[in-house]
C-alpha cells in the first residue's frame, strides 16, 4: 500500500482547490447567498412583528393593524421556509453536478494516468478515493447553507442587537473575534488530523480490498492471526489520529460553547440592566431576546457543523489524487493510419524504473518495415519493459527511439496506440460482454471483423459455445475463465484493428498448432512489423532477427 503524500497540503492550498471547485457553479452558490441573506433578513423580520404586536398588546391598542402584524409575521416565515426550500433545490443539483463532474474526469483521466509516476500505487486501491464524492456531498449542504446562514444570522443579529443599544455590538463583536482568532490558529491542525485520519481509513480500504483478492491464500493458510493483527495495526493508528483530529475540534467547540455562554450572560445582563434602567421597553427586551436566542442557535450550528468544513476540505485532497494525477507525455504528430507498417530504431536506449535500479542498458536495435523482431531472455531480463518502451507509457528514458525516423515521445499517444496491436501481460478482462472486451465499443470495428480475428484465435469455439455468445457476461479479471479462453481473448483485441506495428508478449503460449499458424499467417498478411517475446520454439524460424537480453543489455553470447 502506498503511503499517502498529501500530508504537505496546506489548509491555505485546501482552501484553494475547494473554492476552485465551488466557482464552477459561481452562480448556483451566488443564488443560495442571496438566497441566504433574505432568509436571515426575513427571519429577523420575526422579532421585530412579535415586538410591535406586544407594543400594541401592553398598550391595550386592539386595532386592525395587529392583524396586519399578525399577517405579515405569518408570510415571514412561509417565505423563509420557501427560501430554505429553493436553497435545498440549487444544492441538490450542485451535489449531483459534482458526482457527475467528478465520475467523468475520473473515466477520462484514468486510462492517461502516468504510469511512470504511479508506480508506486495500486490503482484499484487509489480509485476507492472517489467514495468520498459523498463526503463532499454531505458537507457541501452544510458548507454551502448551514454555516453561511449561522455565520450571517451572527452578524445580522448582532447588528440589530445594536438598535437596542450600542453596547450590544461592542460586546458582540469582540467575542466574534475571539472566535476568529482560535479557529485560525487551530485549523491547520485540524485539516493535517483530518488528512490523516483519512489516510488510515484508506489503508483500512485498501487492506480489505487486498485480503478480499487474495481471500484463497487467507482461507487456506495456517492457523493464522496475521488478518487480525494487521487490521488491529491500522485501526489503532486510525484511532490515535481521529482522537487527535477531535481534540483539534473540542478546542473549536469550547471555544464557540464560551462564545454562546458569553454572549448569553451578557446580553441577558445587559438586557435586563438596561430594562430596569429604563432604557428600552419590555416589547424591546422580549424582541432582543428572541435575537439572542436565534444567534445562540446559529452557534450551536456552527459548533455541530464545524468538523463538515475538515470534511469537505479533505474529501476534495483525496478526489483530486486521482481527478488531478499527472496525466502521460503526449506529442502532436499523428501516426497515419494508413500505413501498413513502420520502422523502429532505438539508438543507446536506457531506462530505469527506478533510478538506483537500470532495467534497460544501451540499447542499440534496427527493426525495418515489416520485419519480425524476436526478443528472448530470462524471467526479469526487462523484455517486457521493451515492448513497453515502444507503447509510449515512459518517456523518462535516455537515448532515442525512433518511429519512423521520428521521436516516439513527438507521435500522439492515442494514435501511436491506435496503430499498435498490444498484447502486454498487464492487460486484462473486464467485467462486461464479451463483445465489450473484445471490441470496447470502437465504433468503426464490424462484428464480422470482430469473428474472423476470434477464428484466428481459436475464441470463436468458446463464443459459439456459451448461451448469450457474444453478449454472454465475463467476470472481472476472467475469473471464471480458463488461462487459455484468457489468453483468446486478450489476444483477440489486441489484433482487432489496422496495425503497423505490432507489440505481444508471448502470443503463441497456449495456442494449438492451427492456430499459431493462422496467427502467423493473418500477421504475415497484413504486412506489419512485428515485435514480439516467445519462449516458444515455434517462433524460432519467423523472426529476421533475435536478440537475447541479459540483465538489461543485449547479450551477443
Ligand atoms: N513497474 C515496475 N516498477 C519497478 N520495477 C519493475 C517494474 N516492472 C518491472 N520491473 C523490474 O524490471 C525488471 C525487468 O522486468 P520485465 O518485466 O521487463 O522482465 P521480463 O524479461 O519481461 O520478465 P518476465 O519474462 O518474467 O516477464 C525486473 O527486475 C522487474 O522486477
Amino acid at each position: 500500500m502506498a503511503k499517502e503524500k498529501y500530508l504537505e497540503t496546506t489548509i491555505t492550498q485546501a482552501l484553494s482547490k475547494i473554492f476552485r471547485l465551488l466557482w464552477l457553479d459561481k452562480k448556483d452558490i451566488s443564488a443560495i447567498y442571496i438566497y441566504s441573506v433574505f432568509a436571515g433578513l426575513v427571519a429577523l423580520s420575526l422579532p421585530l412583528g412579535i415586538q410591535s404586536i406586544i407594543t400594541f398588546v401592553m398598550a391595550a391598542q386592539m386595532s386592525t393593524s395587529i392583524g396586519i402584524l399578525i399577517a405579515m409575521v405569518l408570510t415571514g416565515t412561509f417565505l423563509s421556509g420557501w427560501l430554505q426550500v429553493r436553497q435545498l433545490e440549487i444544492i441538490e443539483k450542485i451535489e449531483q453536478k459534482i458526482f457527475v463532474r467528478y465520475a467523468m474526469e475520473y473515466a477520462h483521466r484514468l486510462p492517461k494516468l502516468d504510469i511512470s509516476k504511479l508506480d508506486a500505487y495500486h490503482l484499484p486501491e487509489l480509485v476507492n478515493r472517489f467514495i468520498d464524492v459523498a463526503s463532499l456531498q454531505k458537507s457541501l449542504h452544510k458548507l454551502l447553507v448551514d454555516i453561511p446562514a449561522s455565520i450571517i444570522q451572527i452578524l445580522l443579529g448582532t447588528i440589530l442587537l445594536a438598535f437596542y443599544h450600542p453596547l450590544f455590538i461592542a460586546f458582540g463583536l469582540v467575542l466574534l473575534l475571539i472566535v476568529v482568532l482560535i479557529i485560525r490558529f487551530t485549523s491547520a491542525r485540524g485539516f493535517k488530523t483530518s488528512m490523516e485520519t483519512s489516510n488510515y481509513k484508506y489503508q483500512t480500504l485498501g487492506w480489505f480490498e487486498e485480503m478480499a483478492r487474495s481471500i484463497k491464500t487467507f482461507k487456506y493458510a495456517r492457523d493464522t492471526r496475521f488478518h487480525l493483527d494487521k487490521t488491529d495495526a491500522i485501526s489503532t493508528k486510525y484511532v490515535r489520529a481521529r482522537t487527535e483530529h477531535f481534540a483539534v475540534l473540542k478546542v473549536q467547540y469550547w471555544s464557540m460553547i464560551s462564545f454562546k455562554l458569553l454572549i448569553t450572560a451578557a446580553m441577558l445582563i445587559l438586557g435586563v440592566t438596561l430594562l430596569t434602567q429604563q432604557q428600552i421597553n419590555i416589547g424591546q427586551f422580549i424582541a432582543s431576546d428572541i435575537v439572542i436566542i436565534a444567534i445562540i442557535a446559529s452557534v450551536e450550528k456552527l459548533i455541530v457543523n464545524m468538523d463538515q468544513v475538515y470534511e469537505s476540505l479533505t474529501a476534495v485532497e483525496k478526489l483530486n489524487k486521482v481527478a488531478q494525477a499527472d496525466v502521460e507525455h503526449t506529442g502532436s504528430i499523428i501516426l497515419s493510419p494508413t500505413k501498413p507498417s513502420v520502422s523502429i530504431s532505438f539508438e543507446d536506449v536506457s531506462f530505469a524504473y527506478h533510478p538506483s535500479n537500470i532495467q534497460l542498458k544501451n540499447i542499440n536495435l534496427e527493426v525495418a518495415k515489416g520485419e519480425w523482431l524476436l526478443i528472448k531472455g530470462s524471467s526479469g531480463a526487462g523484455k517486457t519493459t521493451l515492448l513497453r518502451m515502444l507503447t509510449g507509457a515512459f518517456q523518462d528514458f535516455t537515448g532515442k527511439i525512433l518511429i519512423d525516423g521520428i521521436p516516439i515521445r513527438n507521435y500522439d499517444i492515442d494514435s501511436l496506440r491506435n496503430q499498435t496491436s498490444i498484447l502486454l501481460g498487464h492487460q486484462n478482462i473486464f467485467e462486461g460482454t464479451v463483445l465489450q472486451n473484445l471490441s470496447l465499443c470502437t465504433e468503426d470495428i464490424s462484428l464480422e471483423h470482430i469473428s474472423a480475428m476470434a477464428k484466428i484465435t481459436g475464441l470463436d469455439v468458446f463464443i459459439q459455445g456459451l448461451p448469450n455468445g457474444y453478449d454472454s457476461v465475463l467476470d472481472p479479471v476472467g475469473k471464471r475463465i480458463s488461462a487459455i479462453i484468457r489468453h483468446q481473448i486478450l489476444l483477440t483485441r489486441a489484433l482487432i484493428g489496422k496495425h503497423s506495428l505490432v507489440v505481444m508478449e508471448e502470443p503463441f503460449s497456449f495456442l494449438n498448432q492451427v492456430q499459431k499458424d493462422d496467427l502467423t499467417a493473418k500477421l504475415k498478411a497484413d504486412g506489419s512489423t512485428v515485435i514480439i517475446t516467445s519462449k516458444d520454439d515455434y517462433c524460432q524460424n519467423l523472426a529476421d532477427q533475435t536478440i537475447t537480453l541479459k540483465n538489461g543489455e543485449i547479450s551477443y553470447e
